[in-house]
């Protein structure tokens, strides 16, 4: 795992108890989780609008944000990114393309 997120997932650990009138971290969790997917979201709409527009440095900002958000969202169900790459281990080496075609028909 990244030391950035390692950093990050422990930040928002630590602040979801803080003071929300001094973290945006505990005002978002105070929010509770509907809001927090809201915030993930709108910053993942964010990110699109930056692409759409060729805007690199706006993608880089709205990716922080998506990614902030998402660890934000991970924490309070008490996941982490840990468990989000273990998840794409298990799909390393698999073909997006063949993955969907072996799936049920309904
Ligand atoms: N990485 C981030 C980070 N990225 C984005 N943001 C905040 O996310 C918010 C989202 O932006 P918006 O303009 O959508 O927010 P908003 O207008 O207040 O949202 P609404 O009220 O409209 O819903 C802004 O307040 C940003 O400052 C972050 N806030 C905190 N962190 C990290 O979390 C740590 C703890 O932060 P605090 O909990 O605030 O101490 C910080 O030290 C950072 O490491």
């Amino acid at each position: 795992m990244s030391d950035a997120i390692d950093r990050l997932e422990a930040v928002i650990r630590a602040r979801r108890a803080a003071d929300p009138d001094t973290s945006y971290v505990a005002k978002l969790t105070a929010k509770g989780r509907a809001k927090m997917a809201q915030k993930l979201g709108e910053e993942a709409v964010e990110t699109v609008i930056a692409a759409i527009a060729d805007d690199r440095a706006g993608v880089t900002s709205e990716a922080a944000d998506l990614i902030f958000h998402l660890a934000v969202l991970l924490a309070d169900l008490d996941l982490s990114f840990a468990d989000v790459f273990a998840e794409l281990d298990r799909r390393e080496g698999v073909s997006g393309l063949a993955e969907k075609a072996a799936r049920p028909k309904d």
